[in-house]
């Protein structure tokens, strides 16, 4: 088997995130998901949770579907990386993702979730898509969307195709080679603890020399951003007209009338040029002149995370193979 989903900006002036349709249950529920490869629990805004905490978002109900199935006594509760959060109790259903269906699959259900998804109407929960390992439910982890249907699909594999500023796709099972030129270079995959990591050759500012050094990141579709090492940032930002590393922003930040240089990273001999208008993300505030950049330090993240400012510059297979691997292509 195989599916193939939209990946849909959830905002036309900036790439924050991007949702997938996913409907649950019988008759079908359709919400709209944010696929995210650096986590692995599939959560719903739900009916289950206060109505003080939807703000627009489409919920699912397991009253109203015929096939779901309480897991009784399992909980989840998840934080990341922005420090949002949610939790809340534990279903089974059917899930179908672009013709693709999993039936019994755990659907963490909120019962709370924290200020900045009630003021994401776009978002109606999350599908995790790293390793199963990550999953958050107890007292018994749950297998992730892809882990589910990985036995059923003609290849163990998904690949994303994120676009700026317009609709990608998600494919699982197959690799379209419509979607890319040349080569794909595949480089081994670390899932220990259970994120996409992979080790990037290094990179280049602008029209620079490129700096060979490898960086270990995860590939993360769940991220906006680009969170790299305060060595490479310092490269690039040195090149941009009255940038500095705002405290009050949390980041680095720049007048929007700046030249930025272009950034590129390297997978294997093979190499992906962010252009410069990729490079700045938003004004800090609306209508500011100042704006925040797309790459920042990964200080005091812990990891290094190409987001999807990296990823839709490629065409990236998620290899679930034995051993793991990640492709990136050019498109
Ligand atoms: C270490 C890390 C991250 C690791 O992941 C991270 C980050 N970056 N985008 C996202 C996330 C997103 C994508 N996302 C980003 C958004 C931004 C930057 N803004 C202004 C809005 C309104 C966003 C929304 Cl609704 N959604 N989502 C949905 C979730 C749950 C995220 C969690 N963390 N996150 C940040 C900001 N940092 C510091």
């Amino acid at each position: 088997s195989t599916g193939s989903a939209a990946a849909v900006p959830i905002n036309a002036e900036f790439d924050i995130a991007y949702v997938t349709p996913v409907t649950l249950g019988t008759p079908p529920q359709t919400l709209q998901l944010d696929f995210d490869s650096g986590s692995s629990d599939l959560w719903v805004f739900s009916s289950h949770l206060p109505t003080s905490q939807i703000r627009g978002q489409e919920i699912y109900a397991p009253n109203k579907s015929s096939t779901a199935k309480l897991l009784d006594g399992h909980s989840w509760s998840i934080t990341y990386g922005d420090g949002s959060g949610s939790r809340g109790n534990v279903y089974t259903d059917n899930v179908t993702v672009g013709g693709l269906m999993v039936e019994r699959q755990a659907i963490e259900c909120a019962q709370q979730v924290s200020s900045s998804f009630t003021s994401e109407a776009h978002i109606d929960g999350l599908v995790g898509l790293g390793f199963s390992t990550l999953n958050t439910v107890s007292p018994k982890s749950q297998l992730t969307f892809f882990d589910n249907a990985k036995g059923a699909l003609d290849s163990p594999v998904f690949t994303a195709d994120l676009k700026h500023k317009q609709a990608g796709t998600y494919d699982f099972g197959f690799i379209d080679k419509a979607k890319y030129t040349g080569e794909i270079t595949y480089v081994p995959v670390n899932n220990d603890p259970g994120y996409w990591t992979f080790s990037s050759s290094g990179y280049a500012v602008g029209s620079g020399n490129f700096s060979a050094s490898p960086i270990s990141g995860i590939a993360d579709t769940g991220t906006s951003l680009i969170y790299l090492p305060t060595a490479v940032v310092t490269a690039y930002y040195r090149q941009v007209q009255g940038a500095t590393n705002s405290r009050s922003y949390g980041g680095y930040v720049f007048p929007c009338s700046a030249t930025l240089p272009s950034f590129t990273f390297g997978v294997g001999e093979a190499r992906f040029t962010i252009p410069p208008a990729y490079m700045s993300y938003a004004a800090v505030t609306p209508g500011s002149s100042t704006c925040f950049g797309g790459l920042q330090s990964s200080n005091g993240v812990g990891i290094n995370i190409w987001g999807d400012l990296a990823l839709k510059v490629a065409f990236v297979v998620f290899n679930g193979g034995t051993p793991p691997t990640i492709g990136w292509a050019a498109k």
